[in-house]
């Protein structure tokens, strides 16, 4: 039974891993509706999306490339609450897929990641123009807000940090979205980091990591058997203050997307970290 207050949904990177993992969460909120699963890969072409998401019945929601035709057959959907659309595909899709999305009144729940900052000013105008809401969350579990609010209370404290990110070994972008976010959170502190201690000389280049914003350098691993997990290491004299995420399974992001899924509708510009929306 579907009414007012029902959220339609569509689900972009359907096949993918997280795309499946929110299909399922999406076919179980009471509240939200799955009315479109897209995906590129062509192995996954008109495929039930709940049966590849692993449930016992089939949702009757083939998986499609047509990004426009399913937004504007969503965008005409005028018996429930406005469209969103969710996304996890890839770093070179995002941004396409949000712009087209906004133009429709869909609105984007965004988790992918590797969005430049030119790009995401350039989404934060389009939707602020279109009185749109679109959410970017470059994480969605609530270990890592945690943990970021602890390392801003630990910056204080401390002038000497460094971010390690541990990723699986199939991730398309580096440095993570969130090890990116946590070096902004820090950063806008107002205090520079890591004043140099002798002068350095990398004997390989990238030893010493990637420089993010206010001298904090993070540090990529990938590697078969890690999913995400996320170190930021503080030290001082005589001490080292280590906080630390790890993922286990990617169904710990789901509560955070079906919060953003219901938040969006609320919005009429663009939020970016689920810690403004908690
Ligand atoms: N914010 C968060 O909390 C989280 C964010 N992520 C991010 O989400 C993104 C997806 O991650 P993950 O699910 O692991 O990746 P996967 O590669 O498992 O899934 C992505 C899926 O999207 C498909 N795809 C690629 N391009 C397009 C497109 N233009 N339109 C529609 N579908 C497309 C892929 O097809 P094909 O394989 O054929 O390319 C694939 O099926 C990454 O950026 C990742 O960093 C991941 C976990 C948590
Ligand atoms: O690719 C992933 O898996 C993840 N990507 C996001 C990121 O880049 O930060 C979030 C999480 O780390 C998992």
């Amino acid at each position: 039974m579907t009414n007012q207050s029902t959220i339609p949904v569509i689900v972009n990177g359907a096949a993918g891993k997280m795309g499946r993992e929110v299909i399922k969460a999406v076919a179980q909120a009471p509240d939200m509706i799955l009315m479109g699963a897209l995906d590129t890969s062509p192995e996954h072409q008109d495929k039930d999306a709940g049966e590849l998401a692993g449930l016992s019945e089939p949702l009757e929601v083939p998986i499609t490339n047509q990004l426009e035709p399913m937004l504007g057959y969503v965008a005409g959907e005028r018996q429930m609450a406005p469209g969103v659309m969710v996304d996890f595909t890839h770093p070179d899709a995002v941004y396409d897929n949000v712009r087209s999305a906004i133009a429709y009144g869909i609105r984007p729940v965004v988790g992918t990641t590797g969005l430049s900052p030119e790009q995401i000013q350039d989404l934060t105008d389009f939707a602020e123009k279109a009185s749109t809401g679109c959410l970017l969350i470059p994480n969605f579990s609530i270990g890592m807000v945690l943990l970021q609010q602890a390392a801003i209370n630990a910056s204080k404290y401390f002038d000497h940090v460094e971010i390690i990110e541990l990723h699986h070994n199939q991730k398309a972008d580096a440095p993570s979205g969130t090890a990116i976010q946590t070096a902004q959170l820090l950063a806008e502190l107002g205090k520079t980091f890591n004043p140099p201690q002798v002068e350095e000389t990398e004997k390989l280049p990238g030893a010493r990591g990637s420089l993010a914003d206010e001298g904090i350098r993070i540090h990529s691993v990938r590697l078969p058997g890690l999913i995400a997990h996320q170190e930021v290491i503080f030290g001082a004299a005589g001490q080292i203050y280590t906080l630390r995420h790890d993922t286990s399974d990617r169904s710990c992001y789901m509560p955070g997307v079906l919060l953003a899924i219901r938040k969006v509708n609320q919005l009429k510009s663009l939020v970016y970290g689920l810690e403004k929306i908690l």
